[in-house]
């Protein structure tokens, strides 16, 4: 039962955001205003340079901060309002999330199993099915230590797909990876979204991903969202409003609605520092 106005028989929205707000103490808004809406079984990327508040946004979404200003629903289910509902059709793989390296990959998924509460005599079977859909049957009985950079990566996938969420929330989830491994932990991304018709909503700063894999994005700076639409069309409408003959690039995009100020105001240090920590975590 949601509590929303979706009409009886349709899906409701995987998730949308009305004028969600949020500020950090008495500092400037993280979030200001962000007003968006994921359609059922879409790839949603939310996309901003360090700062842009896109980790704040998530982290309301998914019940780990509190929606101070706003609406915020998730398959109609309000997530002020119903938080226990709203992180059972969920799951979410933040950037600091690390897998145990003194546990198999096995051992790491089914700890998350037990977590969501996945019935006793299901759990070896869906911790089997987490760990085939990201690749790693033959190294699950290997200590997570030993893993590749991207092995990790889909190892954190694994944990979050063994409760077989309806909404998969990664924030930069090949942050880090060398091309081969970011490859690949999208070719898992979209073959188990394709089997599942699972929705997708990734924050990502690379934009060549981005533009290959979501179906829709947000340009989101300064806790704003800026421009909101499928890659090809936002790209396209640039290349008509410059009539150029050049064939911009979703970067181009971002630069034009961002405006100059991107480079020097694109986060401060601490962000990058902890971008740094991440990308070393899984390098
Ligand atoms: N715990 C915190 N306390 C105070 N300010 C914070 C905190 N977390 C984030 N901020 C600030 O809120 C703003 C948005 O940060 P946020 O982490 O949401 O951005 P982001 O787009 O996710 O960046 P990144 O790509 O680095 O993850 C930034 O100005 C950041 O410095």
């Amino acid at each position: 039962m949601t509590d929303d106005n979706t009409p009886p028989g349709q899906t409701p929205a995987a998730l949308t955001c009305t004028g969600l707000t949020y500020a950090f103490g008495d500092g400037a808004k993280a979030v200001d205003g962000l007003d968006l809406s994921v359609a059922s079984g879409e790839v949603f990327g939310l996309l901003g340079p360090n700062g842009a508040g896109k980790t704040t946004a998530i982290r309301c979404v998914t019940t780990l901060l509190p929606v101070p200003a706003g609406m915020v629903r998730v398959f109609g289910h309000d997530v002020a309002a119903d938080r226990m509902g709203v992180r059972r059709l969920l799951s979410y793989v933040p950037q600091q999330l690390s897998a145990d390296s003194s546990l198999t990959g096995r051992e790491n998924v089914s700890l998350f199993a037990r977590v969501f509460d996945v019935p006793r005599k299901e759990r070896a079977g869906r911790v089997a099915e987490a760990l085939e859909a990201v690749g790693l049957t033959e190294a699950a009985d290997r200590m997570a230590g030993t893993y590749s950079g991207g092995m990790v990566r889909r190892l954190e996938l694994a944990q979050a797909l063994v409760s077989s969420p309806r909404l998969l929330i990664l924030d930069e989830p090949t942050i880090g990876l060398d091309p081969i491994a970011r490859t690949s932990v999208w070719e898992h991304i979209m073959a188990v979204r394709a089997a599942s018709g699972m929705t997708v909503l990734v924050t990502t700063h690379y934009m060549d991903e981005a533009e290959q894999y979501c179906d829709r994005v947000a340009l989101m700076h300064k806790g704003r969202i800026r421009a909101l639409d499928t890659p090809h069309r936002l790209t396209d409408d640039l290349r008509e409003r410059r009539g150029d003959g050049s064939s911009p690039t979703l970067e181009d995009v971002f630069r034009d609605v961002a405006g100059s100020g991107l480079d020097e105001e694109g986060g401060e240090f601490r962000d990058v520092r902890r971008t740094r920590r991440t990308a070393a975590r899984v390098g």
